[in-house]
């Protein structure tokens, strides 16, 4: 990591009466992968395309890669890959031609076999891409998005509609843009098991304010907070909430033998913090 890809201060943006970003702080560096997290209606959306230069903001202070997007050179496009959520229209090209035509804008592309070979879709080269499933339309998205080598790479909720498998192949797909090509990953997603093992980092919105920013392992004091443990006592289901967690078990040890049965130790699920962070968990 070798510093700030983006940098947000003091970010305000409103559409007529309603206020969708009330002071956004948000910092990126050089080889991170963030997730962007927060309700319907939060901001996000209006937040990515304001450092997407596609939107204009009325106040604060916003740099990405350097430059403020809305008054960016046509070269700054070059540094910046954006997947968005609605493809754009597949047409009766195939899948080697369509990489190879964006390909075209950039001054040092990828090779675009290589490029189909990284994101698994070698085998459908020739194919037209209205003839792709959801997954791998999804996967040329991605490969159209990064083939011009960007710095920054913007994810717009990307495994939406995927299935299980799929979904681990695309992280592992971004894992490895971030590992050998180090490249900075933005990416929005209602998916908090995706935030989890994807991100280093998360950053919550709600109401157009930063609610939490932080690694997903130990957001909201989740590894320092209370712990549930459960167990079976005379073939009945207990558990208990204890911030000693190690202390408890050994009490359990002591009282029931060293196989206490159907021992298990949880912290608050990433969903469970994130909930009490929007106000998801109100009564
Ligand atoms: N073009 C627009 N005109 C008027 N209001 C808008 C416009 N775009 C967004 N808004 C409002 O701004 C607020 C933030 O919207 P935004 O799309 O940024 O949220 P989001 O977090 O991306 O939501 P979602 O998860 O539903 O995509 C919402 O109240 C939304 O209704």
């Amino acid at each position: 990591m070798t510093g700030p890809v983006v940098t947000v201060r003091g970010l305000r943006r409103s559409y007529g009466p309603v206020v969708a970003l009330e002071g956004i702080d948000l910092d990126i560096q050089e080889g991170e992968v963030v997730a962007l997290l927060g309700p319907n209606g939060a901001g996000k959306t209006t937040t990515v395309e304001i450092l997407e230069g596609h939107r204009r903001r009325d106040a604060g202070e916003v740099s990405v890669l350097g430059v403020d997007p809305w008054r960016a050179p046509s070269s700054w496009r070059y540094g910046i890959g954006i997947v968005l959520q609605e493809a754009s229209d597949a047409g009766e090209l195939t899948v080697l031609e369509t990489l190879r035509h964006f390909g075209g804008y950039f001054p040092s592309p990828h090779d675009p076999t290589d490029l189909l070979r990284k994101v698994g879709l070698a085998e459908a080269a020739g194919r037209r891409v209205r003839t792709l499933s959801g997954g791998q339309r999804r996967r040329l998205d991605v490969a159209v998005g990064v083939v011009g080598r960007p710095r920054l790479l913007f994810l717009d909720e990307p495994t939406t509609g995927f299935d299980p498998q799929a979904r681990r192949q695309f992280w592992e797909l971004v894992r490895g843009l971030r590992d050998e090509q180090g490249t900075t990953v933005l990416l929005t997603t209602h998916y908090l098991e995706e935030a989890e093992a994807l991100a280093d980092r998360v950053v919550v919105i709600a109401d157009g304010v930063v609610r939490a920013d932080g690694d997903p392992a130990t957001l909201g004091g989740r590894m320092s907070g209370e712990a549930t443990v459960s167990w079976l006592e005379n073939a009945e289901a207990r558990s208990a909430r204890t911030a000693d967690p190690g202390a408890f078990v050994n009490e359990l040890v002591a009282r029931l033998g060293p196989s206490v049965p159907g021992l298990t130790v949880s912290r608050p699920r990433l969903e469970d913090v994130y909930l009490d962070l929007v106000g998801g968990n109100k009564p």
